[in-house]
């Protein structure tokens, strides 16, 4: 497979490592002031910049016709626009707020133990994300997807940051040297407290699960998310 990758800091670099050791190759490589190869050349674009330019890195790589994954966070307001120019130009697109395969288990686990809390709602759910100082936004998307995957069970309607509202799901962001990525989702009551965590070791889980996207998106056409390459379908 050939590889774009737009972005080339901590993650791009990392991708492009991995990727090299599975057989792909990369042929185009850009990061806010510099660029390398030819974009259309590529068979996918691996998309991990920054909040304010993902939306024109995708639009760039839909132009050259080529399908896109997208781990960039920090965007989703402007999802839908992403979602109408994938469909006039008959694109293909995955994007998800975390790659790494024990993060999207750990999704599963999210619904499972909140559907389980549902009926008990002495129980006070909250979610904590710890990550390095570089990290530009918060919460991260991946608290998002776990406060999202909580709400669907409450009576709370939304999620608020780093503080306690009546109605709102409180998500607490840390943000501590090179820590990679802890997310932690917990019930809590007066008699006890339930935790379900996720510790990021390395960047490789976010690297690799990427990668496998890629793989999968190749003659593909449409919108996609990591639920279709991991739990949908094989092919
Ligand atoms: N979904 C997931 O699984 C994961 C998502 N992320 C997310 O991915 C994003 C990137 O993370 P990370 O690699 O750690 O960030 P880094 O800051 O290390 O790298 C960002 C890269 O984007 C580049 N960039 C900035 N502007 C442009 C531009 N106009 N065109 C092309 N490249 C540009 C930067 O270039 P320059 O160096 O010149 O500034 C840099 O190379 C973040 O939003 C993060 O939250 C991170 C890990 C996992
Ligand atoms: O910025 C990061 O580093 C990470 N960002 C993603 C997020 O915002 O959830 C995924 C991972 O936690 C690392």
């Amino acid at each position: 497979m050939k590889i774009a990758l737009l972005g080339y800091g901590k993650m791009g670099k990392t991708i492009e490592a991995l990727a090299i050791q599975k057989g792909h190759t990369v042929v185009y490589k850009s990061t806010s002031t510099t660029s390398e190869g030819i974009l259309s050349e590529a068979n996918v674009a691996i998309e991990f910049s920054s909040p304010d330019i993902a939306i024109k890195n995708i639009a760039k790589s839909f132009e050259a016709g080529v399908p896109v994954v997208c781990g960039t966070t920090g965007w989703l307001d402007r999802y839908e626009e992403i979602l109408k120019l994938c469909e006039q130009r008959n694109g293909s697109f995955l994007y998800a707020s975390n790659f790494s395969v024990g993060v999207n288990l750990f999704f599963k686990l999210n619904a499972y133990a909140a559907s389980l809390f549902e009926d008990w709602k002495e129980y006070m759910p909250a979610i904590e994300e710890v990550h390095h100082t570089q990290k530009k936004d918060a919460p991260s998307g991946t608290a998002i997807t776990l406060a999202e995957g909580v709400l669907k069970h409450r009576n709370e309607t939304d999620w608020v940051l780093d503080k306690q509202q009546k109605d709102k799901v409180t998500i607490k962001a840390q943000r501590i040297d090179d820590v990679k990525g802890t997310h932690t989702v917990t019930y809590a009551s007066d008699i006890d407290t339930v935790s379900l965590k996720h510790e990021a070791h390395s960047r490789d889980g976010f690297a690799l699960g990427a990668i496998l996207a890629a793989e999968w998106l190749q003659n593909k056409e449409g919108v996609f998310t990591m639920e279709d390459v991991l739990f949908r379908s094989n092919s």
